[in-house]
């Protein structure tokens, strides 16, 4: 039966502004239906426009609401087919408006893994057994995440996961075709520890005193240097000359500009200065660039036993437009958001233990070396001017992305701040 877009459109507009990836917090948009994809009998890909962002919203009609309802259309119920088996597979299957590459052994059941995620992801339980990741905003154009677990992929590089299939959808929304990424399929990586949940709790057992296991954070530091060298070597490096450097660190400055605007005032006692460092950044010079994670930190790092350290999630910063995303960048940047993290990683331990940060200082220094020699083991680690740059560009940018989603940890990335300022 054809689902009747207005009644689906109804729906999606009551149950989305409530979903943890709901780009756009004020709830008060009006959302309109681009356009509505059948994929299958009662399922459909919605593709949403809300505010300036296009979302998308896989939904299938049932008999029971399961356990993701959206709503109800014509006396049956309307569920997120991120969900259902049945449903995500059929989206993940090629059709008359959506075109896959690769393929998804079949799983007779999916799992949709809980947490404060952009997108959705599902595990499907087939063999080997795989993760769907649904994007949930989408944009015209290639997915980073696409195109570079897909090179990884290619080039044999065992640091990522490897991705079995890609999906995207073209439709026309007021006479314009347009074309975007769906969804990327990877293998999943069984029996894995979060790393971001292994280094904070090693920061909280060095604060207590207490035993630590080794976390071989060397081998962090050679995946990522590792990621670094297979991205170049398929996707090409190249270097950038006076015009291109200062454009970059023009980028730096406008985004010095935007974090000042957007962090509601937990910036302004740093105002003199972030003035200061933003006239230090004249000095800064980029060399390389290449494509790079681009929003990399411990919450996308996977350790599993006999394997190492992996990196997930190449999408770039959410809050970052995707055609600057897709930008080559100084492999700097993804150092400076891994040193980032380890610091955040002692922030957080600080506040569990409720001992001011900088008792966690050899714990963050002895931390930092390790990772570092790993990373020179396999390549030079980079400017150390351009890093510090980095570790400012992305403090300020966390300080806006708390003050959105966890203001509890504002004074977090503001702490480190004010140390990198000092
Ligand atoms: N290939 C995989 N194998 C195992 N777990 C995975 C895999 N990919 C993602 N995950 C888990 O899913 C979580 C979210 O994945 P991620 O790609 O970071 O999505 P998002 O962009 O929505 O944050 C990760 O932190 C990890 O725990
Ligand atoms: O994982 P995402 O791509 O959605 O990244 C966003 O959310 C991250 C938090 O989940 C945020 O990372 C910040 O918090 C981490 C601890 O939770 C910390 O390890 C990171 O260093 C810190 O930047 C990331 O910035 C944001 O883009």
């Amino acid at each position: 039966m054809p689902l009747d877009p207005d009644a689906v459109l109804a729906a999606i507009a009551e149950w989305a502004p409530g979903r943890r990836w709901y780009p756009l917090k004020g709830g008060d948009e009006t959302l309109t239906l681009e356009a509505l994809l059948p994929v299958g009998d009662d399922t459909a890909v919605a593709i949403v426009r809300a505010g300036a962002a296009t979302l998308q919203v896989p939904v299938a009609v049932r008999d029971e609401p399961g356990d993701a309802p959206i709503g109800v259309v014509d006396g049956r119920w309307l569920v997120d087919a991120t969900h259902d088996a049945e449903a995500l597979q059929a989206m993940l299957r090629p059709s008359a408006s959506i075109a896959v590459d690769g393929s998804v052994p079949h799983a007779p059941t999916v799992r949709v893994i809980a947490g404060e995620q952009s997108n959705t992801s599902a595990i499907g339980a087939a063999e080997p057994a795989w993760i769907a990741k649904v994007f949930r905003v989408i944009d015209d154009g290639e997915h980073p995440d696409v195109v570079v677990t897909g090179a990884l992929t290619r080039a044999r590089c065992d640091r990522v996961p490897a991705l079995v299939a890609a999906s995207r959808a073209t439709w026309t929304a007021d006479g314009v075709e347009r074309s975007a990424g769906l969804a990327a399929v990877s293998e999943f990586v069984a029996d894995a520890d979060d790393a971001w949940t292994l280094v904070r709790d090693d920061a909280v057992r060095a604060l207590r005193g207490q035993p630590r296991d080794d976390l071989a954070l060397d081998d962090l530091g050679r995946a990522v240097a590792q990621v670094h060298v297979a991205l170049a070597e398929t996707l090409g490096a190249r270097g950038t000359d006076q015009q291109a450097s200062d454009a970059f660190v023009a980028t730096l400055r406008d985004r010095a500009t935007w974090a000042r605007a957007q962090s509601r005032g937990a910036l302004a006692h740093l105002d003199a200065a972030i003035d200061a460092h933003v006239r230090t950044l004249d000095a800064v010079r980029v060399g390389l660039v290449q494509r790079i994670h681009g929003d990399l930190h411990l919450g996308q790092v996977l350790r599993q036993p006999g394997r190492g350290y992996l990196l997930l999630d190449f999408e770039g910063e959410p809050l970052r437009p995707l055609a600057e995303r897709l930008l080559p960048e100084p492999t700097e940047r993804d150092v400076a958001g891994m040193l980032r993290s380890f610091d955040y990683a002692a922030g957080s331990a600080a506040l569990e233990v409720g001992v001011d940060v900088a008792e966690a200082a050899d714990w963050y220094a002895a931390t930092e070396a390790a990772f570092l020699a790993g990373y020179r083991s396999v390549r030079g680690e980079g400017d150390a001017a351009l890093i510090r740059a980095l570790l400012v560009d992305k403090a300020l940018y966390e300080v806006v992305y708390e003050v959105r989603s966890r203001p509890d940890w504002v004074p977090i990335p503001r702490s480190s701040l004010e140390r990198l300022l000092a």
